[in-house]
Parts: structure tokens; C-alpha cells; sequence
């Protein structure tokens, strides 16, 4: 008998409406979508086709108009404000695509600050072992303004590891990185795939980017237009030309 898959994160006809009336806009539409675990999926489409609104759906940080988002076996959308609080700090790992880190703190303060901010506190070891994970055990003492863009990054996604996500979201990961140190990023992210079964799932303009992933799903104008299994640089511009992007 086959195993059955293991989804990390189901979507169920999710729908998304922002404003009222005439100025009403349907950003999702209908959206039946899983993420396997231990997998990595490109989220791509025109601008404004839903990508960052799906993102923030799945990911507990909007929520959906209609419809059913399942986190492993949680039905996020049954969640009180605080029961979703405390599951998106413990099983969701979120990426964006200014790094977000805070200028006045080194990278060790900067991954234990959410862990503190939810009243934890990780120890040393903890830290400089997320740190070491990601390229960066010598950078621990260098604040944001002393490294690279994609040093950055990998201290976001640092900050990201260490609570330990079962789903690492990322909305447009490269999208502030040159070409080298977009490559280092994703490097990373698929090394966390294939080495620590990580699932991860982002948002991405860029073919390469998204070449990277082993399945890119597309999204036109708030609905789901189709997948691509094993994406190929070409085969996912491609895609994107037919889309009119
Ligand atoms: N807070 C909001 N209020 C009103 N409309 C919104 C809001 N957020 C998104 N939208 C609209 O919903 C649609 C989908 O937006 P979304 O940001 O998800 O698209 P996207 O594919 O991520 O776009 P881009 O590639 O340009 O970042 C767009 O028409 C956008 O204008």
C-alpha cells in the first residue's frame, strides 16, 4: 500500500476579498493547494495575480475570507487571535524580502529576538548552532550594517530556524539580492530541504529563483492556473510568457 503524503500545509477553496462594494477586490479565488513536507514550491504569476495574499494566508498572518487552512492537522482558520499567535511562533518560519532585521542589534540578538519576545530565551549554544547552520558561526557579534546583503538574509533566515518551523514561508527571498548572493540564498533554502527535510515555500519573480524549487504552482488573477513539476529555468519562463508576465 502506498504511503500516504505528508502535507505540511493544505489549502481549501481559499478565498480573499479585500474592501466592499464597488471598490471590492478578489485577491484569492477558490485556491485547493498542499505543500508536502520536506518539499520546496515556487509560488509565481503576474504582479497583483494573489502570490503575497496567498503566502499570508497559509502562513496564519491574514485571514482568509472563505475557505480552510490546514498547518499539518490544524485548522488554522478555527484559531482564536492568540491560539494562532502562538502556533505561527512555533511552527512558522517567515522570510521577507527587506531581511526586516533590527540595525541596532548584532546577529545573535537579532535570531533570539523572537524567541524573547515570546518570553523565551535561547541559549548561547542555540543560537550560535541556528548561526553555524546558516554560513555565519563568525558573524554572531556583526550587527546588520557590518555585513552583506545576503549575510542579512541568512541571518533572517536564521532567525526564521530557530523556534524550530515545521513551514519556512518566503516572499520574494532574492528580491533585493544581486545575482551571487541570491544564488548563496537559495543554496541555503534547498540545502534545508534536502539536508534537514525543512519545508519551504516562496514567492519569486525570477525563473532562476524559482528553478531552484522542485514544483512551482501559478497563480493568475487570484485563481490557481497550473504547476510545473521539477521546474527548469526555460520551462518556467516559459510558463511565465504564456501568462503574459
Ligand atoms: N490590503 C489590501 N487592500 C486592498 N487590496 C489589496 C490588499 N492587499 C492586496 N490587495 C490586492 O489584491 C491583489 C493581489 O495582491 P498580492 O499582493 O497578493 O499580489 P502579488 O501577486 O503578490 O503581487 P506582486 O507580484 O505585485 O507583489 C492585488 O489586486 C492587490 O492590489
Amino acid at each position: 500500500m502506498q504511503a500516504a503524503i505528508d502535507q505540511a500545509v493544505t489549502l481549501r477553496g481559499v478565498g480573499r476579498l479585500y474592501g466592499r462594494g464597488d471598490g471590492q477586490v478578489t485577491a484569492l479565488r477558490d485556491v485547493h493547494c498542499s505543500f508536502i513536507r520536506g518539499t520546496c514550491t515556487a509560488v509565481m504569476g503576474p504582479s497583483g495575480s494573489g502570490k503575497s495574499t496567498l503566502l499570508q494566508c497559509a502562513a496564519g498572518l491574514d485571514r482568509p475570507s472563505f475557505g480552510q487552512v490546514m498547518i499539518g492537522n490544524t485548522d488554522i482558520s478555527s484559531l482564536s487571535e492568540n491560539e494562532l499567535t502562538k502556533l505561527r511562533r512555533e511552527q512558522i518560519g517567515f522570510i521577507f524580502q527587506s531581511f526586516n532585521l533590527m540595525p541596532s542589534l548584532n546577529a545573535r540578538k537579532n535570531v533570539a529576538l523572537p524567541m524573547r519576545l515570546a518570553g523565551h530565551r535561547p541559549s548561547r549554544v542555540q543560537v550560535d548552532q541556528v548561526l553555524q547552520q546558516v554560513g555565519l558561526g563568525d558573524r554572531g557579534k556583526h550587527r546588520p550594517s557590518e555585513m552583506s546583503g545576503g549575510q542579512q538574509q541568512r541571518v533572517a533566515i536564521a532567525r526564521a530556524l530557530i523556534s524550530q518551523p515545521d513551514v519556512l514561508f518566503a516572499d520574494e527571498p532574492t528580491g533585493a539580492l544581486d545575482t551571487n548572493t541570491s544564488r548563496e540564498v537559495l543554496q541555503l533554502l534547498r540545502s534545508l530541504v534536502d539536508n534537514a527535510g525543512q519545508t519551504v515555500v516562496m514567492v519569486t519573480h525570477d525563473p532562476v529563483a524559482a528553478a531552484w524549487a522542485d514544483r512551482v504552482i501559478f497563480l493568475t488573477d487570484g485563481a490557481l492556473y497550473g504547476e510545473l513539476l521539477n521546474p527548469t529555468v526555460e520551462s518556467v519562463s516559459e510558463q511565465m510568457a504564456r501568462l503574459g508576465d
